[in-house]
């Protein structure tokens, strides 16, 4: 398998000017990316994940050649992507979801067709390139549409072909499904997931969207405080941290003070007390009904199966006891 990614011991620091006590302000040395190994083969469709400020953005920013790294090595198709930056976008394509690649004031077209000079892409390929994303990614109806005009959806949609239409062996994408509608988000994902069975794009995708991860990714990275606290298949990480059944049950009346039931914590509170959902740890879905049925009248209830989101809203909120 070829290697196409590769960090070892990966660190970016920051200097930042933090307040003490009302008026002074200090110099302090933050690491934003702290020692992250990381390799990835040809083909594979990875997800990077981890709460707001981990490290994400910063590491796709190291992987593409923006940020230079503070210490350890990366390469990426062999490249130290600093170094080499220029050759590298020949064989990456990035989608930034906050920063644009296309021209603001240029129809959708003239964009693709700037790009294909850029990139030195022959006609033929451009075209067949092309003619695929607008019929995958729906983009006819506002090719001939200046790019600040589009919508955010429609905007997107031009930027994934934007950072395709060179035939890149790797796609880094940050928060490509942010503030979407459904039906792009959906365009979207199921353009990534035709990418990924065609098998010979590798993808790094990082997004704040579970589903985004679940319906494209086989592997998933969760970063931390610059750290990487998981690495593996979804299904490991619910193996790994003990994924919880959820029950739903609807009350009669909405309850101010819900029950507590020992080996099974209140996940939360919906419909203003009327549903109340636990997660089923110790005790079993018997055990939670017969003692909520003795406290409160039960008007009905339904069991979830584990969800990702579960197991990395608790993984992000206490990841060393998790990880222990
Ligand atoms: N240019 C910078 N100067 C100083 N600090 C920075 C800079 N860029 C990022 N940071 C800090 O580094 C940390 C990691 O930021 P980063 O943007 O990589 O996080 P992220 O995981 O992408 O977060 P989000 O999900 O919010 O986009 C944060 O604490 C952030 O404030």
């Amino acid at each position: 398998m070829t290697t196409v990614i590769e960090a070892t011991a990966l660190r970016k620091e920051f200097d930042v000017r933090v307040r003490v006590g009302r008026l002074r302000r200090q110099r302090r040395t933050v690491p934003a990316v702290d020692r992250i190994d990381l390799t990835v083969t040809r083909g594979e469709m990875v997800g990077y994940i981890g709460p707001n400020g981990a490290g994400k953005s910063t590491t796709l920013k190291m992987l593409t050649g923006v940020l230079t790294p503070t210490s350890g090595t990366v390469r990426v198709c062999g490249l130290d992507p600093v170094a080499r930056r220029t050759r590298l976008a020949m064989r990456i394509g990035v989608v930034f979801g906050q920063r644009s690649q296309l021209w603001w004031d240029l129809p959708l077209r003239d964009s693709f067709e700037l790009l294909r000079h850029i990139y030195r892409v022959p006609a033929a390929r451009h075209a067949a390139r092309l003619r695929r994303c607008r019929s995958l990614l729906d983009l006819d109806g506002f090719l001939d549409v200046p790019v600040r005009q589009l919508s955010l959806g429609q905007r997107m949609r031009g930027e994934l072909t934007a950072a395709l239409l060179h035939g890149p062996e790797v796609l880094f994408l940050d928060e490509p499904t942010i503030g979407l509608d459904v039906v792009s988000r959906q365009a979207v994902r199921e353009f990534l997931a035709e990418l990924g069975r065609a098998g010979d794009t590798t993808l790094l995708l990082t997004t704040h969207d579970l589903a985004d991860i679940e319906r494209l990714c086989r592997r998933l990275v969760v970063i931390d405080h610059g750290r990487v606290v998981h690495d593996g298949t979804i299904e490991a990480l619910h193996a790994r941290y003990g994924s919880r059944r959820l029950v739903v049950v609807d009350l009669d009346a909405p309850s101010v003070d819900p029950p507590v039931v020992p080996g099974a914590p209140l996940h939360r509170v919906e419909s203003d007390g009327r549903r109340l959902v636990y997660a089923l740890e110790t005790a079993t879905a018997a055990e939670l009904v017969a003692r909520l049925s003795g406290l409160t009248a039960l008007r009905d209830l339904s069991i979830v199966e584990p969800d990702i989101e579960d197991v990395v809203t608790r993984l992000y909120r206490t990841p060393t006891q998790l990880t222990r």
